[in-house]
Order: C-alpha cells, then structure tokens, then sequence
C-alpha cells in the first residue's frame, strides 16, 4: 500500500512538472474544465459523457507523453540532430490526431445543442 501511494506520488510530481513547463497542457486541462461545465450545462448522456472524458484523458494522457518524450529527447541528445527532431515531430503529431478526434468528437455533441439555444433565443 506504501509503495501504490509513493508511486501516486510520481505520477502527481509528473503532472504538475507538465503543467508547470508546458502551455498546451494548461490550455488542454482548462478546455477540458469547459467541456465538463458544457456537459453539466446540457445535460448530456452517459454515453455522451463517456465520449467526453474518453476524449479528456486521451488529450492529457498524450500531451504527458509528448512531454516525456521531449525531457528523453533532450536528455540524450542536448545538441541539434535529425533524427532527435523527428522523434519530437512524431511525438506533436500523436498528441495532433487526438486533438482532431477530440475537436470533431465535441463537434458532433455540442454543435447541435448550441445551434438549438442560438435558435431558441
Ligand atoms: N535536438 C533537436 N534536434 C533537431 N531538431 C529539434 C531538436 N529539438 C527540437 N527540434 C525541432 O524543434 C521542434 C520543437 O521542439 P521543442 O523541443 O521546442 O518542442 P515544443 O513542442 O515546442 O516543446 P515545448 O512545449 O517544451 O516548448 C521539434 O518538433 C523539432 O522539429
């Protein structure tokens, strides 16, 4: 039990070193903030709230990674190398696709609810 809470304990210091260092983690965590009062506001279903964290904790999850990933990269190669930036590119573009799927995926849910108040206003 000591070692599960020392290993939450990492796991925290990780999150608050990516957002202390890294804008897009903070922008991402405060439009996933957005997206759970938008999702309160609507009253949306258990399905599409299972959509909205999915979408959530992908976006964090892969942002944590990029951010790894970055800190591995600039550990083992400080100076300018090829292949040390296509590490990174490859990196930024995970953390791209799930953003698409994540900004089609809010689309799809809250586009029509937001049409439907704009209408009824
Ligand atoms: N060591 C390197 N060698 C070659 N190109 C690099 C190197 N480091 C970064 N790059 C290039 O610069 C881009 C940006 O790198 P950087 O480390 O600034 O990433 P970032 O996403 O801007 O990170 P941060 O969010 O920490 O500012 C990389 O995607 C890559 O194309």
């Amino acid at each position: 039990m000591k070692k599960f809470i020392r290993s939450v304990g990492f796991a925290l210091k990780g999150i608050s070193y990516a957002f202390a260092t890294q804008l897009n983690f903070r922008i991402q965590t405060f439009v996933a903030l957005i997206a759970i009062a938008m999702g309160l506001y609507f009253n949306i279903s258990a399905s599409e709230w299972h959509w909205v964290t999915l979408c959530i904790a992908l976006v964090l999850m892969m942002e944590l990674f990029n951010t790894g990933v970055e800190a591995l990269v600039d550990l083992v190669s400080p100076g300018y190398n090829e292949l040390a930036g296509r590490v990174k590119d490859v990196s930024a573009a995970a953390v791209l696709v799930v953003a698409l799927l994540t900004i089609i995926t809010g689309a799809i849910i809250f586009l029509p609810k937001i049409l439907l108040l704009i209408h009824a206003a």
